[in-house]
C-alpha cells in the first residue's frame, strides 16, 4: 500500500504525512529531505548547484541514505546525520536548482521505488511520476501568506521574506509540482493539522484507513 501526499512548499506535507502515517501504522517518506541533502552536499563542496555531473558524483560518493519513520526522517551520508542542517535557509534558496537535475531526480526516484513498502510518500511528484500506481493520492495547498505565517514559527526571518521566498521556490518547482489527475486537492488554509489528517483518513478506501501494520 502507498499512499501520495504532493504540495507546494510548507503545506503541510510532513507533518500531515507523519500524522497519517502513525494512523496507519506505517512509515512515512519525505522526498524532499533527499533533495535536500543533495543541496547541502553540493553547498559543502562549493560545486555549482547546476552541475549535474559534480552533484551526481557527489551523491554516488555520500553513502547518502534515508531512514523513514514514522515520527519523522532522517538521512544520513555514511555514519553522519545530516538531518539537523536540511532545513536552514541556504539550503531552502538552492534546493530547487539541484531538484531540476534529470540525472538527481532519477537518482532519488531510484532510492525511494527501492523502499519496502507499505508507507505514505510526501513531495512534489509521488503521485504523477514516482508511484503512479499509489492506491490513494492527496494534494496540499494553502496561500502563500498563511504557509509563511506557519513556516515563521520555524526560521529566522520575518513572515514577508519567508512569504517571498516561498513563492519563488513555488515558480522553481513549477515543473515538478502539479496535481495528480487522481489525487483529492486538500485547501489547508482553514484547517487544522489534525482536520487535514482527518480529511485524508476518512478519504482512504476501508481496508487501508483500518490497517495497522
Ligand atoms: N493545517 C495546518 N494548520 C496549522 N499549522 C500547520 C498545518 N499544517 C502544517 N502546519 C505547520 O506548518 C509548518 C510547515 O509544515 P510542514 O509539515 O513542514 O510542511 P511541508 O512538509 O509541506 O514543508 C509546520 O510548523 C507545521 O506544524
Ligand atoms: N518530490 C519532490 C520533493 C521535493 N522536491 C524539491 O525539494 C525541495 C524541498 O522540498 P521539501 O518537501 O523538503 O520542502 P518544503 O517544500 O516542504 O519546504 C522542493 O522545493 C523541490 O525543489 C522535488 O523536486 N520533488
Amino acid at each position: 500500500m502507498i499512499v501520495t501526499i504532493d504540495g507546494v512548499a510548507a503545506s503541510g506535507k510532513s507533518s500531515v504525512s507523519s500524522g497519517v502515517a502513525r494512523a496507519l501504522g506505517v512509515p512515512y517518506v519525505s522526498s524532499g529531505l533527499l533533495y535536500r541533502a543533495a543541496a547541502l552536499l553540493a553547498l559543502e563542496a562549493g560545486a555549482a548547484l547546476e552541475d549535474e555531473a559534480a552533484v551526481l558524483v557527489l551523491l554516488e560518493g555520500s553513502g547518502l541514505r534515508l531512514e523513514p519513520l514514522a515520527e519523522g526522517n532522517r538521512v544520513w551520508a555514511g555514519g553522519r546525520e545530516l538531518t539537523p542542517d536540511l532545513h536552514s535557509t541556504r539550503v531552502d534558496k538552492g534546493v530547487s536548482a539541484v531538484a531540476s537535475l534529470p540525472g538527481v531526480r532519477a537518482w532519488v526516484d531510484a532510492q525511494l521505488r527501492a523502499l519496502p513498502q507499505p508507507f505514505v510518500a510526501e513531495g512534489r511528484d509521488m503521485g504523477t511520476n514516482v508511484f503512479p500506481h499509489a492506491q490513494a493520492k492527496f494534494y496540499l495547498t494553502a496561500s502563500p501568506r498563511v504557509r509563511a505565517e506557519r513556516r515563521a514559527r520555524e526560521r529566522p526571518e520575518d513572515i514577508p521574506a519567508i512569504e517571498a521566498a516561498l513563492t519563488k521556490r513555488d515558480e522553481a518547482d513549477r515543473r515538478q509540482i502539479s496535481p495528480a489527475v487522481d489525487a483529492l486537492v486538500i485547501d489547508t488554509g482553514p484547517l487544522d493539522l489534525q482536520g487535514v489528517i482527518e480529511v485524508i483518513l476518512s478519504a482512504l478506501p476501508e481496508h487501508e484507513a483500518g490497517r495497522t501494520s
